[in-house]
């Protein structure tokens, strides 16, 4: 595959089942995603956001088509290895945080560290860094309920960085943020870009989609409309 291209996607579907009808989430998508870019996905509710993002992401599996993230083949994996692709590469942030209550601020960042095997030498050195960051190491022994909505996000958005991933899934990070806070996550989402990292972030907003360079437009589990961004910056 071209050196340039990170993801590849060719037709691929994807349904959801219940005890009634099967639903076409995703619908034939044909998609590519070059290093380093950020593109952002819009379209209506239902319309199979989510779930490509959770295709891209390896969470869950393609029922047909083709889907190459660098030189893996992902079709026809186990989910053991789809896990280990994922667990290297990337990295999630979610809308409703998705920290662990139980855990601090340090130990929810430190987490992917840990299921990739990582000393506890380097796991403090890269936690400490990524929350320096992200300006939150005055708030590493806090558990997330003694934190406001921003400062989760933040801690979400270390914790998805600290693995040095090639790709950011963004699952609507500003959904649960108000104006303000939201402001300040799109500004670090967009200097992890800057600094070299491919985004792909769901999103109900024209504002947070213009930081992306390209949008795509789903609609019943298809492309509607890829376009740049480029105008709008
Ligand atoms: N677990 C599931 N079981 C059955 N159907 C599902 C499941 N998850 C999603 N669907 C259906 O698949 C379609 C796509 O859902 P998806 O969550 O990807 O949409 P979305 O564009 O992210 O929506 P929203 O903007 O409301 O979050 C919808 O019609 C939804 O009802």
């Amino acid at each position: 595959m071209n050196k340039d291209v990170l993801i590849r996607m060719e037709d691929v579907y994807k349904y959801h089942y219940t005890e009634s009808m099967q639903t076409a989430a995703l619908n034939g998508i044909d998609l590519e995603i070059k290093h380093g870019e950020f593109v952002s996905i819009m379209g209506p509710s239902g319309s199979g956001k989510s779930t490509l993002l959770n295709v891209i992401g390896m969470i869950d599996k393609m029922d047909d088509g083709l889907y190459q993230f660098e030189d893996y083949q992902i079709n026809g994996l186990s989910q053991k290895d789809r896990a280990s692709i994922r667990k290297g590469n990337m990295g999630f942030i979610f809308q409703s945080f998705n920290l662990i209550d139980e855990l601090t601020t340090f130990e929810n960042v430190e987490l992917p560290l840990l299921y990739l095997k990582i000393s506890k030498a380097e796991r403090k050195e890269r936690v400490e860094k990524a929350l320096e960051s992200l300006e939150m190491m005055h708030r590493k022994d806090h558990y997330p309920q003694q934190l406001s909505g921003g400062q989760q996000q933040r801690v979400a958005i270390a914790r998805a960085i600290v693995v040095r991933p090639k790709l950011i899934l963004a699952d609507e990070p500003t959904g649960n943020l108000d104006s303000k806070n939201s402001e300040a996550v799109m500004n670090i989402i967009k200097e992890l870009h800057a600094a070299g990292s491919s985004i792909v972030m769901v999103t109900h907003s024209h504002k947070d989609a213009a930081y992306a360079e390209r949008t795509i437009q789903l609609f019943d589990g298809n492309i509607l409309e890829n376009e740049s961004n480029l105008k709008a910056i």
